[in-house]
């Protein structure tokens, strides 16, 4: 009832001992607090709060107009109602290396358990898109080394991404990786990468946790969590998925009561109004507070 019973630290600790399990933690990207209790509910292992999906919806391009604020904001209300480990995308890290230092201190203080910085010059834009920019590799290091001094709770995880492997493929994406482990990274984050052979090859040449973004309708081959076990990976992220398969579902209501006039075709492929309260814990508030009105189920 009411928020997760875990304190952000008991998270972290958790999140960074799966890190070094060498079990594969999924986290499925939520755009929600609620998509966020649905995670759970099923038994993923972690929370992933994307930019992307962030910023789409806000109704804005994922090319960094989201500010610090907005993004810790939503991160605190998503982490602080489930017991998982929160992983949020930190873009850039707002600006300047101090920037990202400040990122740190503030998503610590919103209670998520880790966030990852990228190497690509403002504005920034999709990995899985052309015409992406690198800062240099001392640039990057900087904003990574930042990072982490700033950080209070060690458990905190910082990732690197690297978007290299469009600028310099494999080669340049190992070179910074192992620049941004020096500069304390605890997991990197090797953007587009093309397929298992790909994967392998960055995960026979850095010895920290790395994190596989299985993102649609991008430069990545979709692999299968047992396809990324075996290939060593620590971590897959859905980062959109949840958004683009509840907006193609929107869509397609939208359509269908335009075109029926009515919305009755559409109850069986709704959640129920039961499923939303249990998910929502309704009926312990009901217990806790006699008061509170229960439907009893009932519509
Ligand atoms: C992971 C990502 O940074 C995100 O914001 O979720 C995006 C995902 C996407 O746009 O598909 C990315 O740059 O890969
Ligand atoms: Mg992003």
């Amino acid at each position: 009832m009411l928020y997760s019973r875990l304190t952000a630290s008991q998270k972290r600790r958790a999140f960074r001992a799966a890190l070094n399990s060498g079990r594969l933690q999924r986290m499925p990207g939520a755009f929600s607090p609620l998509v966020a209790m649905a995670i759970a509910r099923r038994g993923f292992e972690g929370v992933y709060i994307s930019g992307g999906a962030l910023a789409a919806d806000l109704g804005l391009p994922d090319i960094g107009l989201t500010t610090l604020s907005e993004v810790a904001a939503r991160s605190a209300a998503t982490a602080r109602m489930v017991d998982l480990p929160t992983l949020v995308d930190a873009d850039t890290g707002f600006g300047e290396p101090l920037n990202a230092a400040r990122t740190v201190q503030v998503m610590e203080e919103a209670g998520v358990s880790g966030c990852h910085f990228e190497d690509q010059e403002n504005p920034k834009r999709c990995g899985h898109l052309d015409g992406t920019t690198l800062v240099p590799v001392p640039t990057a290091v900087r904003r990574i080394a930042a990072a982490v001094a700033a950080r209070r709770d060690p458990d905190f995880i910082i990732g690197a991404r690297t978007d290299a492997k469009a600028h310099g493929g494999i080669k340049a994406v190992v070179e910074r990786a192992k620049a941004y482990a020096d500069a304390g990274a605890d997991l990197l984050f090797p953007e587009a990468l093309a397929d298992a052979e790909e994967f392998e090859a960055v995960r026979a040449a850095v010895d920290i946790p790395i994190l596989a973004n299985m993102t649609e309708f991008g430069k990545s081959t979709l692999l299968t969590v047992d396809q990324l076990r075996d290939l060593g990976v620590n971590v897959v992220i859905y980062p959109v998925t949840m958004l683009r398969v509840a907006m193609g579902a929107i869509t397609r209501a939208l359509e269908s009561i335009d075109e029926t006039g009515t919305q009755a075709d559409l109850v069986d492929d709704m959640q129920h109004r039961h499923r939303l309260y249990e998910l929502l814990g309704y009926s312990d508030y009901t217990t806790f507070d006699t008061d509170v009105f229960d439907t009893g189920g009932r519509q």
